[in-house]
Formats: structure tokens, C-alpha cells, sequence
């Protein structure tokens, strides 16, 4: 079957539907009927009306976390602290802010993650560490969920933000990456043929977003990378860098990776967001 593609006459159409006074709605209807596939459909009417598209969400699909964008203001409240929104991208949903965490706070929890992330170095490797090939070459650890007050400040920020519960939510996971550490490109939702999948979706369901939070600002190298929308975030500290998936397919085009440090670290801490309540 040929590719469905948003050519700018259909786009046209769109609008034209629109003015003319026709429901979101109905002009999926539409759509539908005459062949296109849903998932292409819904996709042009919010490439072509951007949020007024309001669609009700397809049957069987979640509710997503979801930052509040609707006013268009360069800053969103997100509880304590004013955040700036600094690039918006609809399809895939993916939002860059600026200044989520404060420098002390970046700075605050490299310091206590480096004190656990020393202790499974000493398991991991002889060397210094610095030279690795696997798809993850960082080392890492987990804050637990509400684990101390800087913890439980910045979760309760990050479900502000998102507009999605903290208990939905995984423990931090802090990452440093030292120069020639990467992560290749993969999906942060759970592979639905996997044999351990059924086991890991009792615990609050599937994931279906990711907030990177950028804890400095690598010399050079570490941009966070989409290879299939050709787009590259720049990691810098008190950034932090959200996308969602509705669905564990990679046609969410939320494949990502964060490419090879270069020169100093890369640290990060990931929030990730699951459907229902974590346990
Ligand atoms: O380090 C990055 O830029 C990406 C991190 C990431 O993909 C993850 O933690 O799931
Ligand atoms: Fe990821």
C-alpha cells in the first residue's frame, strides 16, 4: 500500500473544512470515510490547526502528560518556580524549557548522585572507566520517588509542569557520561513483544513520556538526538527536555539517543512518566 502523505492542498482542505464550520470531528469523519488512515488523518488536522484541532483521543488511548501551552506566554508556572518555554515541537511532542532546575539544584544533585554512582564503578570496571562500547555507556543511579527535599521539590515542579501525577511517575535516574560515553539511539517505552514487558507494565503501565533534565553543560558533545525528525537538543544545565508517546510504536518518531561526550561530562537526570500509578 502507498504511503498516506500531508501534501499542502490537503492541508488546504483542512482549513477550508474549518472555516467553512465544520467540527474537528467531523472532518476526521470525513477523512475516515473516504480511506485515509486514522493515525495519518489525526496527524494533519493537528499539523494544519495545531491545538484548536481538540480531537477527543482515539478509543483505547491514555491520557497523556501534557505541559499547558495553550497561551502562548514565554514562561509557564510550574508551582515555585517560572519556567521558559524555549522550542515546541507538535508531532512528536516534544518541548524544550529553560531554567526548570536552579544551578544549586543541578549542582545539588550531581553531588549526591556522584556519592552512589562511585559505588558501582568500583562493580563495573578495573579501568578509569572512560573507554566503553556498549549502547549505554554511562553509569547510573535511582533517587526513590520523594526521597529527600530537593527530590520531592523537583518531582513536585516536573508534575506541576506536565500536568500528570507524581506518583505516575519513576524515580529520578541520574546518568554521567564521561568523554566517549553515549547512549544510542532507542525508545523509552517498553518493547510490547518482549517476554519481560508483561511483568514491567504491572508496575503503573506503559511509559508515555520522558522529561530530560540537563544537570550541566558538557565542553562539548552530548546532544540529545531524534534521528528520525533530524533534530538535536543541546544539552545545558537547568534545561530540561520533555517528549510523549501515545502509543509503544515507533511511528511516535520519538526514537532518541544521547550522542558521544566529547570533552568533560554529561550529567542528566530522567523522569519518566508511566500511565498510571508507579509502585
Ligand atoms: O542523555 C540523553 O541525552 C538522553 C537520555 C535518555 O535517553 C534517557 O535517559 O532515556
Ligand atoms: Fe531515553
Amino acid at each position: 500500500m502507498s504511503q498516506q502523505v500531508i501534501t499542502p492542498e490537503l492541508s488546504e482542505w483542512i482549513s477550508e473544512q474549518t472555516r467553512a464550520g465544520h467540527t474537528s470531528e467531523a472532518v476526521l469523519a470525513a477523512m475516515l470515510s473516504s480511506g485515509w488512515d486514522e493515525r495519518v488523518a489525526r496527524d494533519a488536522l493537528s499539523r494544519t490547526l495545531g491545538q484548536t484541532a481538540a480531537l477527543t483521543p482515539p478509543p483505547g488511548a491514555t491520557s497523556m502528560p501534557e505541559p499547558d501551552l495553550s497561551r502562548f506566554t514565554p514562561v509557564v508556572n510550574a508551582g515555585d518556580r517560572d519556567v521558559k518555554v524555549l522550542m515546541v515541537l507538535r508531532q512528536p511532542r516534544v518541548v524544550l524549557f529553560g531554567g526548570l532546575l536552579s544551578d544549586e539544584e543541578c549542582d545539588e544533585m550531581i553531588a549526591m548522585a556522584g556519592k552512589r554512582l562511585a559505588r558501582s564503578e568500583t562493580v563495573a570496571t578495573g579501568t578509569d572507566g572512560s573507554e566503553v562500547n556498549a549502547a549505554r555507556t554511562s553509569d547510573g543511579m535511582f533517587f526513590e520517588r520523594s526521597e529527600n527535599d530537593l527530590i520531592r521539590r523537583v518531582e513536585a515542579r516536573i508534575s506541576t509542569l506536565v500536568r500528570w501525577p507524581l506518583d505516575y511517575g519513576e524515580g529520578l535516574q541520574v546518568l554521567r557520561y564521561r568523554p566517549g560515553a553515549e547512549y544510542q539511539p532507542h525508545y523509552d517505552y517498553f518493547e510490547p513483544s518482549h517476554v519481560g514487558t508483561p511483568n514491567i507494565l504491572k508496575r503503573g503501565g506503559q511509559r508515555v513520556g520522558t522529561l530530560v533534565l540537563y544537570l550541566n553543560t558538557p565542553t562539548e558533545g552530548g546532544s540529545t538526538i531524534f534521528p528520525d525528525i533530524g533534530l538535536d537538543i543541546a544539552p545545558v544545565k537547568g534545561n530540561a527536555l520533555f517528549f510523549s508517546y501515545d502509543r509503544p510504536h515507533p511511528s511516535t518518531q520519538t526514537l532518541h539517543g544521547g550522542s558521544p561526550v566529547v570533552q568533560g561530562e554529561k550529567w542528566v537526570a530522567t523522569k519518566w512518566l508511566r500511565q498510571g500509578v508507579f509502585v
